[in-house]
């Protein structure tokens, strides 16, 4: 019988930051009947099944050691220093209380002071110099926070005082003067040395960046990816960003990866079994097949997530979308009609535009990065070749694209359109959109009666059809359930008059919003679905989960005798899904995290 003392020392390798995943939270497979009698050579192999069963009883979520960093009180300003209604100052760790005791006195003079503050409850107070109880500093609000029950999971001070720029830094001063000394400097004539000035706060200093959230994190209230979703929420600045950001800081990331990872632990507890007891005697037949069902349900959903379009990432970054076409056709006029403001130059001139204009936009509720590009037409000019060049690659680089035509080119005979097609059909992907503009310059029939898929797809070739785009590795695809209405993408406007225009403002945004939003979609029976579930939002998610998807493949290449081999790997894929909530001893990644935080949070 194998052990696992027997893999491979290459197996056997792990990170020696990493915690050992015999500290892997897991239920004992239900397959598994203990008998009483136990052979003493079985009683040494099964150790690895009793640390299972011992750590499920006691493990959950990181326990990762107090730090020295832990032990000290950290403070900092939370809110934006400048003037304002309220500034709050934070102030968490085994200090907070005694700075309650010694700057937060009652509002009234008569008032008692209160020694110990009724914890989650907002008083009246003064908040004083902490050296000298005559000295008001402001007149505010505090709190305290007991922990556990508090952000940091420590004591937590919280200090609600008028914003003002004197008002903070004269509290702020306050609190670092009173981590060195709080003793008067006296002048002594006798030679004995003065006597070591004690701090009133002897483990107070000023908070790191984020710091506050990594005690949270350290602390157990918080997973990395709750802790990253705080950091896109304080960032967010479209609704699409704040609505992404809020579910993941709610925690609903998380429970989504942690029941992964339970069916993945689940699993290896089943092989782990067999390498302990071997099918047959005291276990049930059918144990490795157990697992591997297990298994494949968990890659499909690992194969869920990954085939997400890149909405998560798409949605925290910006989607970028290009503008082309053929020259003069309106680009630069649809760019700032959808700017709102005249941000790029426009004239009659053919050729007007040479370089890429880049500017952010909300639309929809979702950021996008929009791009104006050169006409693309067959030019001998020098610069205007660069351009073209430019606008080319920023078209393929592009999440989706705008085609800007002009009306009356497209249906006039070849021999008398000024507009050269080959130029821009060469880059019309099933990610583009079209805008067919200059309405107004067509007679004055009914433009309604003008399809305009029925215009383009004499246009187009096949392959370019304006249809529901096809499934491609890299291209983003319409879901399923949006395909049994395929969505507009080509609309009629005039940007000089503003007819169409808002038809097709709305039209974009609900296409935009069925491919990257998180809005939900009814399906056939008017009842609300939501798309996939967004679990991605970072690049480092991405690549741990496709660690963990390499790894359950592997596994499920094995058969019932290669079950060490087989434990291995659902090992690793385990290690994998645990890195991206912090499940498991991620050091090197914490500082990544935190870094981009601000102070005070
Ligand atoms: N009649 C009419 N003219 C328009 C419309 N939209 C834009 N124009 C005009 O068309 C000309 C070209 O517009 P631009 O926005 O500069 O076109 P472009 O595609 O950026 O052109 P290049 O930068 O040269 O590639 C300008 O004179 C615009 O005022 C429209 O809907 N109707
Ligand atoms: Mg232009």
């Amino acid at each position: 019988m194998f052990t696992l003392n027997r893999l491979p020392p290459s197996l056997l390798h792990r990170s020696p930051k990493a915690r050992p995943l015999h500290t892997l939270t897991f239920s004992p497979p239900s397959c598994i009947r203990r008998t009483t009698r136990t052979s003493p050579l079985r009683s040494s192999c099964s150790s690895n099944f009793r640390r299972h069963q011992r750590s499920a009883h006691t493990s959950s979520g990181p326990t990762l050691p107090t730090s020295d960093a832990q032990k000290s009180t950290i403070y900092a300003l939370s809110t934006p220093p400048g003037r304002g209604g309220v500034g709050i100052i934070r102030i968490s760790g085994p200090d907070a209380l005694q700075v309650w005791r010694k700057m937060v006195k009652p509002h009234t003079a008569k008032g008692k002071p209160i020694t110990n503050p009724t914890p989650w409850k907002l008083h009246r107070c003064r908040i004083v110099h902490p050296s000298d109880e005559s000295n008001t500093l402001d007149d505010g609000l505090a709190v305290f926070f007991k922990g556990p029950k508090s952000f940091t999971s420590e004591d937590t001070l919280e200090l609600h005082l008028h914003s003002g720029r004197a008002v903070i830094s004269a509290v702020l001063s306050a609190l670092s003067s009173s981590t060195t000394s709080s003793t008067p400097m006296t002048t002594s004539s006798s030679s004995a040395p003065p006597p070591t000035p004690t701090p009133t706060f002897s483990t107070l200093r000023p908070a790191a960046p984020g710091e506050f959230t990594r005690r949270a994190f350290l602390g157990g209230r918080l997973d990395l990816t709750q802790v990253e979703g705080l950091k896109d929420l304080i960032d967010a600045e479209t609704e699409g960003q704040r609505r992404l950001a809020v579910r993941a800081a709610e925690g609903e990331v998380r429970a989504q990866l942690s029941s992964l990872r339970k069916d993945v632990v689940h699993a290896l507890a089943q092989v782990e079994a067999l390498i302990d007891f071997g099918e047959g005697e005291e276990i049930e037949e059918g144990v490795f097949e157990g697992a591997r069902e297990g298994v494949e349900k968990v890659l499909e959903t690992v194969r869920g997530y990954l085939d997400d379009h890149r909405r998560g990432e798409l949605l925290r970054s910006g989607i970028k979308l290009a503008i082309f076409g053929p020259p003069n056709a309106g680009k630069s006029s649809l760019l700032n009609f959808l700017a709102q403001r005249e941000a790029a130059i426009v004239t009659p001139i053919p050729g007007t535009t040479r370089d890429i204009l880049s500017l952010s936009l909300d639309i929809g509720g979702l950021p996008v990065i929009l791009s104006d590009t050169a006409g693309l037409r067959k030019t001998e000019d020098v610069v205007e070749k660069i351009g073209i060049e430019r606008a080319r690659q920023a078209v393929q680089n592009a999440d989706i694209s705008i085609c800007v035509l002009s009306l009356p080119d497209i249906l006039s005979p070849p021999s008398q359109s000024s507009t050269d097609t080959e130029h821009w059909r060469a880059l019309v992907s099933p990610t583009t959109f079209f805008l067919l503009n200059k309405s107004d310059l067509l007679p004055p029939s009914p433009t309604s009666s003008l399809d305009p898929e029925r215009l383009l797809s004499s246009l187009l070739p096949p392959s370019a059809s304006t249809s529901p785009p096809a499934a491609t590795s890299e291209v983003p695809t319409i879901p399923a359930q949006e395909q049994s209405h395929p969505p507009q993408n080509a609309w009629i406007a005039s940007l000089s008059s503003g007819t169409g225009t808002q038809a097709f403002l709305n039209g974009f945004a609900t296409a935009l919003n069925a491919r990257y939003g998180l809005s939900a979609t009814a399906d056939d029976a008017g009842r609300a679905t939501e798309l996939n579930p967004v679990v991605i939002t970072r690049a480092r998610h991405r690549d741990h989960l496709k660690a963990a998807q390499g790894h359950l493949e592997v596994f499920l290449e094995y058969g019932p005798n290669d079950v060490v081999l087989a434990a291995e790997e659902l090992r690793y894929a385990a290690r994998a899904i645990g890195k991206v909530t912090g499940a498991i001893d991620v050091e090197d990644i914490l500082d990544a995290v935190f870094r981009d935080f601000c102070i005070g949070k």
